[in-house]
């Protein structure tokens, strides 16, 4: 029986994945789909580059036309990152009816709307299921495991790279720029890391999972981004004495028709599930009216890993061309979307200060809270040695981000206080 011809756009950390599970797992993929899968053209930037698994020359291309305008090949696989010139294959490859795997949530998080539309008016199949959480099918949960229900919460460690950093950092005092290093050279980190450590990687991710999760379009202009550049010694020293576990979080949230979708640095308590994803594992937390809580965990990057999603959605298109019904899947979104505003969002928030060591310094404070409803649930009190200053360090308890940038503002007005040294979302008490 005639084999599915693929292109592959990318022979990358994902794309020389991809070519060994397709290699390895032949048996596997004939005994679901009943007939073999070819790869007959392989697009790299240089043909010369060494390779960590073993191509045949004549696959190799760098002209995309070879694969784009090829009339043998059904299935086009972009793991090739980048997303102008990326977007415009993509599209050439709808327009001449190919259907599409991409593990490119740069992209997806920018175009995807578009080009599911184009997908679809094409008959054509785009899946993307490696662009959030690497190798965890939190995609099709999304889609297919939890479409019953009313999902109201998702929160998220999506990126490998970053939750490896404040790992290392975390349990073996490692520093910072020793783990990132670490991270770009086991293929965690994208070609710019900062894309990574600043968050806009999660943030990408944080997208797709709120416009699936809720069915609304969310830009990506929508989630609000805090990386973790500015994560200190001592914020993982206090996390940990207070019973806290720093981690990158993506947090997506629902209220009746109004959603928040945000990135940063956030602290959860040392029995979250959550607190315990380590390394470059992801997880992400979704909780259903219906369903409760509910965890999906695994690796979030690497090649294996990740090219086991792109293998799988490239499965779920040889099926749908097997049964006929290529390009159905997509759906488009069902609400408008609404965007929360600040007096909208609640949450407990860790604050750090250095202030002036004086008598009533603390009352002041305690006013500037109390003053917008709010109050603590955790103080430290600690002298400093330079200036007659003092460390005060609080956990809030739950308070409205307006009010809560409010007191920020507040704190920076008065004279006492020297510096807001750092300050953190606090997550995952309660109904997570
Ligand atoms: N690494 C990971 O763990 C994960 C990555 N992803 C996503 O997968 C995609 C690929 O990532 P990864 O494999 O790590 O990236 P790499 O940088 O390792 O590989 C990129 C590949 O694409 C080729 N390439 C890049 N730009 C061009 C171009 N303009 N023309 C032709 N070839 C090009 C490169 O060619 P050459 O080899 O000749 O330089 C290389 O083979 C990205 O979108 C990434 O965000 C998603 C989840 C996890
Ligand atoms: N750089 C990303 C790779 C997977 O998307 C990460 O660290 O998670
Ligand atoms: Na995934």
């Amino acid at each position: 029986m005639k084999a599915i011809s693929i292109g592959l756009l990318g022979l990358g950390t994902v794309g020389s994945g991809v070519v060994q599970i397709i290699e390895n797992h032949q048996d596997k993929l004939m005994h679901q789909i009943g007939c073999p899968v070819m790869i007959k053209k392989i697009l790299v930037k240089d043909e010369n580059k060494e390779r960590t698994v073993h191509i045949e020359r004549e696959l190799l291309t760098t002209n995309p036309d070879d694969i784009l305008e090829s009339p043998e090949i059904d299935i086009v696989i972009e793991v090739m990152g980048g997303v102008e010139e990326t977007k415009n294959y993509l599209l050439k490859a709808l327009q001449n009816r190919k259907h599409i795997v991409t593990a490119n949530k740069d992209l997806m998080a920018v175009y995807g709307s578009e080009l599911l539309s184009v997908a679809t008016e094409n008959g054509c199949d785009l899946f993307y299921e490696a662009s959030v959480a690497g190798g965890i099918p939190i995609l099709r949960g999304l889609v297919d495991g939890l479409a019953s229900d009313r999902i109201t919460k998702m929160m998220g460690i999506v990126n490998g790279t970053t939750n490896y950093i404040l790992t290392k950092m975390s349990k073996q005092g490692s520093r910072y720029e020793d783990v990132l290093k670490e991270a770009q050279e086991l293929g965690y980190a994208e070609a710019d890391p900062t894309s990574d450590v600043g968050g806009w990687d999660a943030a990408r991710k944080m997208a797709i999972l709120a416009t699936l999760g809720f069915s609304m379009n969310i830009d990506l202009d929508d989630v609000k981004v805090k990386g973790i550049t500015e994560i200190s010694e001592e914020d993982l020293s206090y996390s940990k004495k207070l019973g806290y576990t720093m981690k990158l979080i993506g947090i997506a949230s629902r209220l009746e028709n109004k959603v928040e979708v945000s990135v940063q640095p956030t602290l959860l308590p040392e029995s979250h599930p959550l607190a315990s994803v380590n390394d470059e594992y992801n997880a992400v937390y979704v909780y259903g009216e219906a369903v409760g809580e509910t965890m999906f965990y695994g690796p979030g990057a690497g090649s294996l890993p990740t090219a086991t999603a792109v293998v799988s959605d490239l499965v779920g298109v040889m099926k749908n061309m097997r049964l006929g019904v290529n390009g159905r899947s997509a759906v488009s979104p069902q609400f408008e979307k609404s965007l929360k505003q600040p007096g909208e969002i609640f949450s407990k928030y860790f604050v750090r200060l250095h202030v002036k060591d004086e008598v009533g310094v603390f009352a002041a404070i305690t006013s500037i809270f109390s003053e917008h409803g709010a109050s603590f649930e955790k103080i430290l009190q600690m002298p400093l040695k330079q200036n007659e200053l003092a460390e005060i360090v609080l956990v809030t308890h739950r308070t409205s981000l307006q009010d809560y940038e409010d007191i920020l503002q507040k704190l920076n007005d008065y004279e006492m206080v020297k510096e807001i040294k750092s300050t953190y979302r606090v997550e995952g008490e309660g109904v997570i």
